[in-house]
């Protein structure tokens, strides 16, 4: 579970307004999406929920604990895949999941097994041993979902999860996800493809300079529009494009 209160955050001194007093809640059990378009705030909102940025105020909880409070308990709550996946290029693939098992505390029994079946279950096992920096774009983003998701956290933060993957990488992925809120669990992700957040998503929000413009599931999507019109219209109409 995530709850954000009367988020803000401002770039230059105050002069570029990223995001305007945000209250979002995104419960166990369901797949989010974040939608907006480019510069909405959608990766500054993500950068401060793992406290990657503090927020200008308000406060934000993962699972109960405080990001700014209690980051070391609210950290171990979540695995975050950034955007941009080019990040320890120098490392080879295998090199980085350890390292990032090591981080997570992954206890050794289970860490090869947990590798080793993600790895093959995204194509990557005979790269494994390969320079990141050879990687694809593709492939690198895959080893950073990897690397976010090792330590089994119970809420996923994706940024962008799905560009730059390919059709059967892409579906992996979503079974995944799937997979995890079937369980209990949470996942929050940011996203552009419109198709993929109306078929994938129990509830999404739209964003657009930094307020939520709309917050709901589909049916609430067709309910709030006079006719049947479709997330894309509903999308530009929100988002003025
Ligand atoms: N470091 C920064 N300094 C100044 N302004 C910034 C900075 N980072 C982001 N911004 C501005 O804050 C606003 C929100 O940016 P953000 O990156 O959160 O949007 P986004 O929705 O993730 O966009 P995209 O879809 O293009 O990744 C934009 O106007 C952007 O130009």
């Amino acid at each position: 579970m995530i709850e954000l209160f009367n988020v803000n955050k401002s770039y230059s001194k105050g002069a570029v307004k990223a995001v305007d007093n945000l209250t979002l809640e995104i419960k166990k059990g369901e797949i989010f999406g974040f939608l907006g378009p480019n510069g909405a705030g959608k990766t500054t909102t993500i950068k401060m929920i793992t406290g990657i940025l503090n927020a200008d105020s308000g406060w934000i909880k993962i699972n109960g604990y405080d990001i700014k409070t209690d980051p070391i308990n609210a950290r171990m709550q979540f695995g975050y895949a950034p955007d941009n996946p080019d990040i320890y290029t120098k490392l080879r693939g295998i090199e980085y999941l350890n390292f990032m098992a090591d981080v997570y505390q992954v206890p050794r029994e289970t860490r090869k097994d947990r590798i080793v079946n993600m790895l093959k279950r995204f194509d990557l096992y005979e790269a494994a041993g390969d320079i990141i920096q050879s990687y694809s774009h593709g492939m690198r983003q895959k080893i950073v979902v990897i690397g976010a998701l090792l330590h089994n956290p119970e809420v996923w933060i994706l940024d962008e999860p799905l560009t730059g993957l390919d059709p059967k990488s892409a579906f992996i992925l979503k079974e995944m996800m799937r997979e995890h809120v079937k369980q209990g669990k949470t996942v929050f992700f940011s996203t552009h493809v419109l198709e993929v957040a109306e078929k994938l998503c129990d509830r999404l929000a739209i964003i657009n300079k930094g307020k939520i413009m709309f917050c709901g599931d589909m049916d609430e999507i067709k309910r709030y529009t006079e006719q049947n019109q479709s997330l894309e219209k509903v999308f530009l109409e929100m988002t003025q494009i």
